[in-house]
């Protein structure tokens, strides 16, 4: 059954032949009358893309099925082959953030008018989740005022909140006061390598030891739904200290068009997690990681954008200490406008790893 908010239907009906039991709300789309979706992970050049080839994040991941009023679970939305539930997990094996975020905003948004727009939020990961299992979002409406209207979501699993997540919208408002930073300027997209073509370049090198060989084609076979293109890359078998910043284009696997701005944040909230956290790893090659994880994530949207089109991520680390690290984001349309900034503290364990070459 389509989710509804204030009488009015904030959701297509399902498509034709979807059983009751599998139908479940998506975020807003233009019209229901979209042609029906094939989950496919379209890469390449966006020539390439088939344009019926809908983004898994929006057919899957960020479709969540509505339990009651204010109460939704991604229990029917996220096939994958490993878990059943969840589409993708970092080697982690916690949930990975940006899921959990964004599939929190899907839950805040469909509890909030057509004609408003988040332009914030601020989340807590209060405990790993379990990729074992569904997670259910619980909104709570704290205010609709004129202009702006709060939610509060708590992602729950086995009865206990995983996350917190605080979101903000705004009613769309004009102002003489803007002002933003000049994009960074780097190579486009079309010059670069994706993530997937960088490690079938160093799997053809012949010099390459068995251990790198095992852990790239084991990168390679994840089925993360994002596409990235990194800028400058270090070779990853190089063991120098860096500095605390990098740069990739990222983008959505798959089409998803206009659609509205609300789901294009939730797009975005999964993709800004994605390779975020790493960026304070960067100067300290020294030692090796034995636990790390998100403790938080904020992020604002300044204007619109499209979170299937290639937008840079400009990433950069201005402190770390007591077993944390700081990181910040800015996501950047193609035409310079700043879209989205980003922030999020990490807890890292490291100990020191045996100097080692790829040789
Ligand atoms: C390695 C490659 C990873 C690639 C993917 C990284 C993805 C990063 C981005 C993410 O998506 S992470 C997912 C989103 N974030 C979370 O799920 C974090 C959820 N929050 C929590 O799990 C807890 O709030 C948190 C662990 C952060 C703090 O809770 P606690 O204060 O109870 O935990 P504590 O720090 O005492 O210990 C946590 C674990 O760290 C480890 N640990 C603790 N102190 C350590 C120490 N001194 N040295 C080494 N390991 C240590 C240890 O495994 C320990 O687990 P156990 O006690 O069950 O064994």
């Amino acid at each position: 059954m389509a989710a509804s908010s204030g009488g009015k239907k904030l959701l297509p009906e399902p498509s034709k032949g979807t059983s009751a039991a599998s139908a479940h709300s998506s975020i807003l789309r233009k019209s229901s009358s979209e042609k029906p979706v094939t989950e496919a992970t379209g890469s390449g050049s966006k020539s390439s893309r088939n344009e019926d080839l809908h983004s898994v994040l929006v057919t899957s991941v960020l479709n969540l099925e509505r339990l009651d009023l204010d109460l939704y679970s991604n229990e029917h939305s996220n096939r994958c082959t490993f878990t059943g539930t969840h589409h993708w997990v970092p080697r982690s094996r916690m949930l990975f953030g940006g899921q959990i975020v964004g599939q929190a905003l899907v839950a805040a948004a469909m509890s909030v008018s057509e004609n408003i727009y988040a332009h914030s939020l601020h989340c807590y990961f209060v405990r790993a989740g379990d990729p074992k299992v569904p997670v259910l979002y619980q909104v709570d409406r704290i205010r609709d005022g004129k202009s702006f209207s709060v939610r509060s979501v708590k992602a729950i699993q086995h009865g206990n909140p995983i996350l917190i997540c605080q979101s903000s919208f705004q009613r769309k408002m004009e102002s003489p006061i803007h002002h933003q930073f000049t994009m960074p300027v780097v190579p486009s997209p079309n010059e670069l390598l994706t993530q997937e073509e960088l490690i079938q370049k160093y799997l053809r090198d012949p010099a390459l030891t068995e251990k790198y060989k095992v852990g790239l084609t084991k990168l390679l076979a994840e089925e993360v739904p994002i596409e990235i293109k990194p800028i400058n890359p270090p070779e990853y078998y190089r063991r120098v200290a860096l500095e605390s910043k990098q740069h990739f284009w990222v983008r959505a696997r798959g089409y998803i068009g206009e659609g509205n701005m609300k789901l294009h944040c939730c797009v975005a909230a999964y993709i800004s997690d994605y390779s975020f956290l790493r960026t304070a790893l960067l100067p300290h090659f020294q030692y090796k990681v034995k636990f790390m994880a998100s403790l938080d994530h904020s992020m604002w949207f300044h204007a619109p954008f499209r979170s299937d089109e290639w937008m840079l991520y400009e990433c950069e680390s201005p402190w770390a200490g007591s077993c944390r690290g700081l990181v910040q984001g800015r996501l950047w349309k193609q035409d310079g406008v700043l879209a989205v900034s980003c922030a999020q503290e990490g807890v890292f364990y490291v100990k020191p790893s045996a100097a080692e070459s790829k040789l």
